[in-house]
């Protein structure tokens, strides 16, 4: 006889959707239990940006592509200090990483942050019930010995409130304000700095992922960060000639009720050149007077194409959000400027007339294609112009 067995393992992690299925795989990562809105991401590449992704503060993440953590993880892919997704599903558990930037296998990497994550689980099935039921209320269960109440599972997963009507931006938006200067990663040298910035820019932070930070100071800027909470006053005394709209979680209708106000102070009472990615383009678009929806389990991966309405190129874009600007609702002199080639949503805007236009989808990429880089380039060509003009 075998001394092997193919005997079930007792599995040590279960996901409970608000529906009451459950998908039960192995936990690794931290132990314990979160309740989050569960997305899927599609990328094929950059699992650990995703998790460090401020964006994702309150969701648990699906991987559809089955092998995650492979190549480890290292200080230099994070996208802030520490990972903010509440929690990962795989298809395969994690094998030993082998990478050369390699510094720390994932598992330890997410327990040593308190995020759980679950292996083994059948991703295709659970990507087509978010698909088919929007993204669901979920409750993650990671216990070492296999032991789970699955009736206090579901009750928890039904009642998660969910992202609507909620500000994330305030608890991952930084404490102090600060000075960035890293530039873009590349080859041979890795991340060098910006020493000779031409334009001034305010990036007011709900969320930015660093890699924005680092794409504004490779297209010549020299980058102050400000906290959410950053009132016009605040972001005047710099004296930019920019501002920055950074990305973000949670709602934008919830998070505008203190950053519009200032996004419409910025917009009636100068003529800076203003340039917003994904939470900064909803809420630019709030300040404007549109409506933001949303939607049903959103975009996430990288590999959305995105057509630009004015030159009809389509781009190759990274795309993470779960709410959209709603483009019937754009005022007279507001022009929709991309839309989403896989459903046709809202995917940027500009004012006529103004430097001042947004996007939803992530010209940074990390991970993704760069095919929108031109954007930060567009951003410092219109200060360059703004800075020419007699005041
Ligand atoms: N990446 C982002 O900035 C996301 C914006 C917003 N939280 C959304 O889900 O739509």
């Amino acid at each position: 006889m075998s001394a092997t067995s193919n005997a079930p393992t007792r599995p040590t992690a279960c996901l409970a959707l608000a529906d009451g299925s459950l998908f039960y795989g192995m936990g690794f990562g931290a132990t314990g239990m979160t309740v989050a809105e569960l997305c899927f991401n599609t990328a094929m590449t950059g699992y650990q940006e995703i998790m460090t992704d401020p964006s994702y503060a309150g969701q648990v993440v699906t991987f559809t592509f089955p092998h995650i953590g492979n190549t480890g993880t290292n200080p230099q892919d994070d996208e802030t200090g520490d990972p903010v997704a509440a929690g990962m599903v795989v298809k395969w558990m994690p094998t030993d990483p082998s990478n050369w930037r390699n510094v720390q296998p994932l598992s330890e990497w997410l327990a040593a942050r308190g995020r759980i994550a679950i292996g083994g689980v059948d991703t295709r099935r659970l990507t087509r019930a978010i698909r088919h039921q929007g993204a669901p209320h979920v409750a993650l269960a990671h216990d070492p010995d296999g032991n789970f109440d699955i009736e206090a599972l579901i009750k928890a997963a039904r009642e998660f409130g969910g992202l609507e009507g909620v500000d994330l931006a305030r608890d991952v938006t930084c404490a102090q304000s600060y000075r960035w200067d890293e530039m873009r990663w590349a080859w041979p040298d890795g991340y060098s700095r910006q020493t000779e910035p031409k334009h001034k820019v305010v990036a007011v932070d709900y969320g930015a992922k660093r890699n924005i930070l680092r794409c504004l100071a490779s297209a010549g800027c020299e980058v102050t960060v400000l906290p959410a909470s950053a009132t016009f006053e605040d972001v005047m005394a710099h004296n930019p000639d920019g501002v920055f709209l950074s990305n973000g979680p949670g709602d934008p209708a919830a998070t505008g009720a203190y950053a519009v106000p200032m996004i419409r102070d910025v917009l009636d009472k100068t003529d800076v050149p203003m340039f917003g990615i994904c939470l900064g383009h909803q809420m630019l678009a709030l300040a404007l007077g549109a409506k933001t929806i949303k939607m049903s389990h959103g975009h996430h991966g990288a590999n959305h194409p995105v057509k630009d309405n004015d030159t009809g190129k389509v781009e190759i874009t990274s795309m993470n959000h779960g709410f959209a600007v709603d483009a019937q609702t754009l005022p007279k002199g507001v022009v929709e400027t991309h839309v989403s080639l896989f459903d046709g949503s809202n995917c940027g805007i500009r004012m006529e007339g103004r430097p001042v236009w947004s996007v939803q989808h992530h010209p940074e990429a990390s991970p993704g294609p760069q095919d929108s880089y031109y954007l930060f380039e567009r951003f410092a060509a219109a200060m360059a112009e703004k800075n020419k003009a007699p005041a």
